[in-house]
């Protein structure tokens, strides 16, 4: 069975409540497409106004981050249980950003991996090599063991309905795409390692994304990659472009 491309958008932390909702009422004419799962990964404070904002669309909401415990004294966190309540669908789970600057570690994303599935959310798994790793060519290795560690004890049944995000960090905002190539690669190599992890029919069926520097010019192609199942948009998810990448197939 062919998968379904998923293009989602990651606002970072961009956007208030109120430039949010304005936001969706810009972007929702523009990102329908049925032959797309489309989504809005989306700061904690504008889940409501979105999840309001979208309702009736074919825009699917999702989070940038959660915590990995039920519930209890972990002050600033948002619980799985808290985005579930809305009606929230997706979670971003160890984007670069957060392993650089809040000290997230494949443990921590593995936790928060298993947790997202305890309570039905679909975790988009980040992963992806620094320049330096590129460059010492250590990428593939870096990879595999970045997904290795994620998905330790994920089911296989879990880890078909997973999102995997390959985001080369030199890639991200940067303006400096990876070559469909070098895209194209990595996404292979990552469902060979879901492979040999699992088995063919987890690896045929879970979906993998490129992310970095994602542009309307550059979606056609990476996206007609066989390994790339769509991307994982930041700038260009806050512009009116999002609409072209979204129909990045006609
Ligand atoms: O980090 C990204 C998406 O999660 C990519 O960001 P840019 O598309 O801005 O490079």
């Amino acid at each position: 069975m062919a998968r379904k491309k998923i293009i989602a958008g990651n606002w970072k932390m961009n956007m208030t409540p109120s430039q949010a909702v304005e936001l969706v009422n810009t972007l929702k004419p523009l990102v329908v497409n049925d032959e797309v799962d489309v989504v809005f990964c989306v700061p904690a404070i504008d889940l409501v106004p979105v999840m309001e904002a979208t309702k009736g669309t074919n825009i699917q909401v999702g989070a940038e981050n959660m915590y990995f415990e039920n519930k209890g004294a972990y002050t600033g966190e948002i619980a799985p249980a808290m985005l579930t309540d809305i009606g929230v669908k997706y979670v971003i789970i160890g984007h670069s950003e957060r392993r650089e600057y809040f000290a997230e570690t494949d443990e921590t994303v593995n936790k928060k991996v298993l947790k997202a599935f305890e309570y039905g959310l679909t975790p988009i798994i980040c992963c992806g090599e620094t320049l330096t790793q590129r460059e010492q060519g250590i990428t593939l290795d870096w990879i595999r063991q970045q997904i290795k560690i994620a998905f330790q004890n994920v089911t296989a049944e879990q880890a078909a309905s997973a999102v995997i995000a390959y985001e080369p960090i030199w890639a991200i905002g940067t303006g400096k795409v990876a070559t469909t190539e070098q895209a194209q690669e990595v996404c292979g190599a990552i469902r060979a390692c879901i492979a040999e992890v699992y088995d063919e029919a987890t690896a045929a069926a879970i979906r993998i994304q490129y992310g970095g520097s994602v542009s309307a010019a550059s979606a056609p192609e990476l996206f007609a990659q066989p390994d790339i199942d769509g991307g994982l948009v930041g700038g260009a998810s806050l512009k009116p472009d999002f609409g072209k990448i979204v129909n990045y197939n006609k």
